[in-house]
Order: C-alpha cells, then sequence, then structure tokens
C-alpha cells in the first residue's frame, strides 16, 4: 500500500527556484539547488543558499543529506553531514559543502542541484537519570570493538577513550 506523503509548506524566496523534487517515485531524498554560483578551490567550504525555506509539522525534521555523485566525482562533501533542519525552522535551507578533493577546483551554477532533503519522523525523548544503566551485550564496547578494521593507523599499544582500552582490536588486525 503506498503511503500518503507528508504535507510541508514551502517558501520560494528566490521565485525561480524549482521546488525540491523527488527523482524518482521511490527516492528518500529531494533535490535541493544552489541559487548562487559558486567556485570552491580544494578544501574550500562555502554555505550556499537555497532560495527555500520550509515548515515542518510538528514531530518531524528535515536531514539535509550529500549527493553521491557528487561525492564521487568531484569530492564534495557536506561539512555537517547530515545538516539537521528543525521543525520550527523558518529560515532559508542553507547547504554547508566542502570540497575534499585535492587538486581539483569545483564549480556550481545557480540552480546546480547540491544536496537532498530527507524527511523523518523523530522522537521527543524524556532523559531520566540514573547511577547504573541496565546491562546488553555490547556494553561499553564501541569504535571498533568488534574488530574488522581496514585502517592501519591504530597506534602500537592500542588506543584508549573515555577510560575504554582497545588492544584487542589491534591484536586482531596483526592476526590477519
Ligand atoms: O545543513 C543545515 C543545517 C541546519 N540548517 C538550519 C536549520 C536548523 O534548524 C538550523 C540550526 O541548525 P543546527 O541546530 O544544526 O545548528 P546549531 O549550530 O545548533 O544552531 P542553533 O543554535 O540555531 O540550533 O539551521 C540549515 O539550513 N542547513
Ligand atoms: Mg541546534
Amino acid at each position: 500500500m503506498t503511503r500518503r506523503p507528508v504535507d510541508v509548506l514551502i517558501r520560494l524566496i528566490d521565485p525561480d527556484v524549482p521546488v525540491p523534487a523527488y527523482g524518482h517515485p521511490g527516492d528518500a531524498g529531494a533535490d535541493l539547488v544552489t541559487t548562487e554560483a559558486a567556485e570552491l578551490a580544494p578544501g574550500e567550504r562555502a554555505v550556499l543558499p537555497t532560495g527555500v525555506s520550509i515548515a515542518l509539522p510538528d514531530g518531524y525534521a528535515a536531514f539535509v543529506h550529500p549527493r553521491s555523485g557528487l561525492a564521487a566525482r568531484c569530492g564534495v562533501a557536506l561539512v555537517n553531514a547530515p545538516g539537521t533542519v528543525d521543525a520550527g525552522y523558518r529560515g532559508e535551507i542553507k547547504v554547508i559543502v566542502v570540497n575534499l578533493d585535492p587538486r581539483e577546483s569545483v564549480r556550481f551554477e545557480r540552480f546546480d542541484r547540491i544536496a537532498q532533503l530527507v524527511v523523518q519522523q523523530v522522537e521527543k525523548v524524556r532523559f531520566h537519570e540514573v547511577a547504573e544503566l541496565p546491562g546488553s551485550a555490547r556494553a561499553e564496547g564501541g569504535f571498533g570493538s568488534t574488530g574488522g578494521h581496514a585502517s592501519a593507523d591504530v597506534a602500537e599499544g592500542g588506543i584508549t577513550h573515555g577510560g575504554n582500552s582497545y588492544a584487542s582490536v589491534v591484536s586482531d588486525r596483526e592476526g590477519q
């Protein structure tokens, strides 16, 4: 059964900007464009305007995600990926792009698609402070505790973080 789309009000700050659109019916993200042309040198970042502002229903948020094609072809990433657009935000949606290519500049023309907006329901939680958390199978293991690392950059003797030791990660890797 096809679900009914969520209604989101949109204001076109730039009257010529296209309404964000899904490339295909099943896509998660609607493409956002830049309303300003820009050229980014290697390593340079910029905050680009999209020409739109939205009003999300309460209980929703929109997330500004990178576009994979731009990332693969040009090394363009979003500094804060995914950017979070709060339900109460009425300002222009901006996209914080960075050119991660070490050699080539990247140029965006007006109305180039630079990111995609994914709208999702989000839970509001109430935090309850306790002295001890309930146990779990993972417990405090994190940051590579399950092994399978591709990186060789783990310091000899393991790493410590937040009081946890990750020496076993090092021996897993060295044993391969
Ligand atoms: O990629 C993004 C991320 C955020 N925003 C807008 C919408 C969001 O509601 C607001 C604040 O974003 P966030 O909470 O991530 O930034 P902050 O640094 O915590 O700012 P604030 O103190 O205003 O919450 O900025 C964008 O336009 N694009
Ligand atoms: Mg914030």
